[in-house]
């Protein structure tokens, strides 16, 4: 039997980092950045207000109240500022260019908001509400490094400089094979011994959430050699191929027949959920196969898969937030095996229990929970208030 760490590293050592590739700034939600980007120019790009207001030199406000004519009149956008008149005030508007040689910001409030002159009965001092230009970036530094996560706000300051796209790592392409005889797609009525599939949908969202592109090849059916043909007309263009159902120790394993002595190794982990588990190369093409109960299917891709494809698409940090806190409620675990218990986490509390028992055909119970309980090879109970590593789901 091989360790949970055996068989992390042979599916890592499958996924060969992506190669990078130019994305619009849209497509790179979710993806990471594989060059630092650097700043083509300043943001602010020009002196502009933060207020509302009139722009003066200080020399005409030395006695307040004051009334100045309005000599300028400049709104967001503004192109050819024209340096402020002594003597006199100029409309202003919040990040419109500041002037030449104006000195003090007067927000609107405290004037009697006039359009040819303007009586102005306080001011602030003199710089204050001057957004200054490459106060928040200068042009040629770096704005993010190579390794960032292209999420929201990191979209928006690359639109802010302007930029259109960026270069990252290329999403893991994978195809999605579900095997069974027993499988319906949902929406169509159940026959006698039959369940709809979703082990294929689940797992695709699961690589869409962490920015794969997935291909569903659902209900190959039970029989090898058309496996072997499925798999080989379709398995061009992706990076890896994962398979669901078909390898314990059955009469039907198709997924096992199929792939046994073609590069794919069929091997026992040491944990519960996700026993029986498969890697190799077959034709070039990576192929991981997981077992078919989903809750064994789902674990498998959160201590495999996950870890290996955020690898290959450049994340830094491959792992969910783990913590380690006392469990709520005893719970037992077979020795020799690492158990992945479905969990909720108590955070006023600061303390987890299990949710629902360990059978891997209790999927709703994986959908009710916010935790996975990592129990050890050599651990079989852990009691009320005892210590445990939790993965953050
Ligand atoms: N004699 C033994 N029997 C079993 C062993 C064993 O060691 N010796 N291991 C058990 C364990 S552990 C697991 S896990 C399963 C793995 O079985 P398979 O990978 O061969 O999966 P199937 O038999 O095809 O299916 C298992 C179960 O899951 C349902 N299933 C399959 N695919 C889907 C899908 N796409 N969507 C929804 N549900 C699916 C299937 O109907 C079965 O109920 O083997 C144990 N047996
Ligand atoms: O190891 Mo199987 O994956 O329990 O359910």
């Amino acid at each position: 039997m091989r360790s949970v760490e055996e068989h992390q590293q042979v599916i890592s050592d499958l996924l060969p980092r992506m190669p990078v590739i130019s994305v619009s700034l849209a497509e790179s939600a979710g993806l990471v950045l594989a060059t630092h980007l650097l700043a083509p120019i300043d943001l602010p790009p020009f002196d502009n207000s933060a207020m509302d207001g009139y722009v003066v030199r200080s020399a005409d406000i030395t006695a307040l109240p004051v009334t100045l004519p309005v000599s300028d009149d400049i709104p967001a956008g503004k192109t050819d500022s024209t340096p402020l008149t002594p003597g006199t005030a100029a409309r202003i508007m919040t990040g419109a260019p500041i002037p030449q040689g104006a000195e003090v910001i007067v927000q609107v409030e405290f004037t009697d908001g006039g359009t040819a002159f303007v009586t102005i009965n306080d001011a602030a001092p003199a710089g204050q509400h001057f957004r200054r230009r490459g106060e928040d970036v200068t042009a040629g530094a770096v704005v993010l490094t190579s390794g960032t996560v292209m999420g929201a706000t990191q979209i928006g300051v690359a639109a802010a400089l302007g930029l259109t796209s960026v270069d990252v790592f290329r999403p893991v392409r994978v195809l999605v094979l579900s095997t069974g005889t027993e499988l319906v797609a949902p929406g169509n009525p159940l026959g006698p011994g039959q369940i709809y599939e979703s082990n294929a949908t689940m797992l695709a969202a699961a690589i869409r959430e962490i920015g794969g592109v997935p291909t569903v090849l659902q209900f190959v059916p039970d029989d090898a050699a058309e496996f072997n043909s499925r798999l080989s007309s379709a398995a061009d263009d992706v990076d890896l191929v994962l398979t669901t159902g078909g390898v314990s120790a059955g009469a039907y394993e198709v997924v096992k027949d199929a792939l046994t002595g073609q590069g794919v190794d069929f091997v026992k982990v040491r944990m519960q959920p996700g026993g029986p588990q498969g890697a190799g190369m077959v034709r070039g093409v990576p192929v991981v196969t997981f077992p078919g109960n989903p809750v064994s299917a789902y674990v498998s891709f959160e201590v495999f898969l996950r870890p290996a494809i955020c690898k290959a698409m450049g994340h830094r940090s491959a792992a969910r937030p783990v913590i380690t806190v006392p469990v709520s409620e005893a719970v037992d675990s077979p020795p020799g095996k690492r158990q992945f218990r479905r969990a909720l986490l108590d955070t006023v509390a600061g303390t987890v229990k299990p949710w629902g028992g360990p059978g891997s055909h209790l999927l709703a119970w994986l959908a009710g929970a916010d935790a996975i309980l990592v129990l050890g090879e050599d651990v079989t109970r852990l009691e009320v208030g005892e210590q445990a590593e939790v993965w953050l789901l």
